[in-house]
């Protein structure tokens, strides 16, 4: 299968103002369809890296190549275009916790809409019809009419995600989608993803903390470290010498006296102080 890239990022780099570098000139790119993890220490930038994206915040330098345009050169009007094909999940959810879940979710809509239709919510029978569906595909149609504050945290990200699949997007940025949730949640919903960029054919990019969940969903994973990207690769080239490089985390390799079993003992240890184990 021939395979188009989406999403190309060229020596992207933001500076806060009076701070170091928090993106260092990154560069990396996504193909349709593709899911790919971003891993890092906390303030490694993953954060920052999904926000330049989609322009909630602006690089400093370098270029965000999306779908054939660069959106750092993009005026308000183009922007709200692409911002449609680019959905975004939260890790605190940011549903409107008085609302229903199905509320909710046909807000993805309102990128299409006119702001008088939006205040209006004025939704088109089709887009309802397409609202329901998504929540039943994500196993929530019997919450429909559920306000999200007595939702559980598994079941407002399962509305976080569909929200973002009625956008129809390209592109979905997830920023640590899994943080606030229990391991059978986190599971569900990172399936819920994987599901979304292989029958659905929509790219993932996805902040995590859980190196082990990287491994087990992405095609590729990107490492940060200090704003530089310091790894680019599939699950299996993610080893313990990688992992040492995105978490800063001391691997020793070799060492001149070496009891039997001693690199996998160390391994061990570097895969669980990042969270692997
Ligand atoms: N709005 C801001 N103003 C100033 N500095 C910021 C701002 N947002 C982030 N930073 C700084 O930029 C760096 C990268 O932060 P960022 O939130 O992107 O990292 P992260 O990898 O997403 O961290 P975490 O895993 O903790 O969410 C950090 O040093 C952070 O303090």
């Amino acid at each position: 299968m021939e395979r188009q890239t989406l999403l190309n990022i060229e020596s992207v780099s933001k500076a806060y103002t009076g701070k170091a570098k928090a993106l260092d000139g990154v560069s990396f790119s996504v193909e349709r369809g593709q899911f790919v993890s971003v891993i890092g220490s906390s303030g490694a930038g993953k954060s920052t890296l999904l926000r330049c994206i989609n322009r909630l915040i602006d690089p400093s330098s370098g270029a965000v190549e999306f779908d054939g345009r660069d959106v750092t050169k993009l005026g308000k009007r183009e922007l709200r275009q692409i911002r449609r094909r680019v959905s975004m999940v939260f890790q605190h959810y940011n549903l409107v916790s008085r609302s229903t879940a199905i509320e909710n979710v046909l807000q993805g809509r309102l990128g299409y809409k006119s702001s008088l239709a939006g205040v209006l919510a004025l939704y088109s029978e089709e887009e309802k019809i397409r609202a329901f569906d998504v929540l039943d595909q994500l196993g929530l149609l019997e919450f429909a009419y559920r306000r999200c504050d007595q939702l559980s945290g598994g079941q407002k990200q399962r509305v976080g995600i569909a929200r973002a699949l009625v956008q129809d997007p390209l592109l979905i940025l997830a920023d640590e989608p899994i943080a606030s949730l229990d391991p059978k949640s986190s599971r569900a919903i990172m399936e819920h993803l994987r599901w979304a960029a292989d029958d659905l054919g929509i790219a993932c990019l996805v902040n995590l903390h859980q190196v082990d969940y990287a491994i087990e969903f992405s095609d590729r994973i990107i490492g940060l470290k200090d704003g530089k990207l310091v790894f680019d690769g599939t699950p299996a080239e993610l080893d313990a010498e990688a992992i040492a490089r995105i978490y800063g985390t001391p691997y020793v390799k070799e060492r001149s006296v070496k009891p039997q079993g001693f690199s996998d003992v160390v391994e061990a240890d570097v895969m669980a102080a990042a969270g692997v184990a």
